[in-house]
C-alpha cells in the first residue's frame, strides 16, 4: 500500500532524514520513533504530498492516504456533526461513515456542538473522529494521542485496530504505546541527515544533532 525508497526529507531546503527505505502491506502499522526534531512530522507531510522529497522514490496511490496532522483542523463555527458531515462529502462518504466515526470517538453526545466550544481533548477526537470518513486506506497519524485521556486513547487504539482488521494501515509518529500488538516499530534515528561534510544533504544544527 506503501513503499519509500531511498526517501529523503527536507525542511527549509535542509534534509533531515535521508535514506528511508519502508514497505507497509493491508493490516499492518508502523510506529515511527526518534527523538524530538529529528524529523517525523517532516516524513509523514512528504509522504502525504504536502511537500516534496529532496530524493528517492514513494509508490504509494495518493487517493488511499489521509493524513491527520498535530492540528485538529476542525472547523469551529460547524458543529461536531457539521463537520463530520462536510469531511464525509469531500471524501464521498454517506452517514452511515459518520454514524461510525462518532460512535469510534464517543462524540454522539457532542454532536450539536460548535467545535469551537470544544475542550481540547474533544476537538481531538473529533480531528481523528475524520479519518473514519475519509474511506482512505492508510492513515498518517502525527502523534494522535496529545490532550486525550486514557479512555480516548483506548477509543482511538480500538478506531485503528478496526481499520488495520478491514484491510487498512498506518504510519503513526507517537511517544506512546498505543497497544497495537502487530505494529512494527521504526527508529528513525539511523536515519538522521549527514552534513554535507560527511557527503549528505543535511546541515541543520539543533537539537535533533545534539
Ligand atoms: N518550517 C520549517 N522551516 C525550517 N525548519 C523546520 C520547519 N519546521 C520544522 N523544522 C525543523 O525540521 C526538523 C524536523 O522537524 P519535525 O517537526 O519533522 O520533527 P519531529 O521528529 O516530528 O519532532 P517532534 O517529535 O518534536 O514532533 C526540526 O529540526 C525542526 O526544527
Amino acid at each position: 500500500m506503501l513503499s519509500l525508497r531511498n526517501f529523503t526529507v527536507a525542511r527549509g531546503g535542509i534534509a533531515v532524514l535521508e535514506g528511508v527505505s519502508l514497505t507497509l502491506g493491508a493490516g499492518e502499522a508502523l510506529v515511527l520513533r526518534g527523538p524530538n526534531g529529528l524529523g517525523k512530522t517532516t516524513l509523514l507531510r512528504t509522504i502525504a504530498g504536502l511537500q516534496p522529497a529532496m530524493a528517492g522514490e514513494i509508490d504509494a496511490d495518493p487517493e488511499t492516504l489521509a493524513y491527520a496532522s498535530h492540528a485538529d483542523g476542525v472547523k469551529p463555527t460547524l458543529s461536531v456533526l457539521e463537520n463530520l458531515r462536510f469531511w464525509a462529502s469531500v471524501f464521498g462518504q454517506g452517514e452511515e461513515a459518520i454514524a461510525a466515526a462518532l460512535s469510534a470517538m464517543d462524540l454522539e453526545k457532542l454532536t450539536d456542538r460548535p467545535a469551537q466550544n470544544l475542550s481540547a481533548g474533544q476537538k481531538r477526537r473529533l480531528g481523528l473522529a475524520r479519518l473514519a470518513v475519509t474511506g482512505r486506506a492508510v492513515w498518517l497519524l502525527d502523534e494522535p494521542t496529545v490532550s486525550l485521556d486514557a479512555a480516548s486513547v483506548g477509543l482511538f487504539a480500538a478506531m485503528v485496530k478496526r481499520h488495520l482488521a478491514s484491510g487498512g494501515a498506518a504510519v503513526l509518529a507517537t511517544h506512546i504505546d498505543l497497544g497495537l500488538e502487530t505494529a512494527t516499530v521504526l527508529d528513525l534515528s539511523p536515519f538522521r541527515a549527514r552534513p554535507p561534510s560527511e557527503g549528505g544533504m543535511g546541515g541543520a544544527f539543533d537539537e535533533a544533532f545534539l
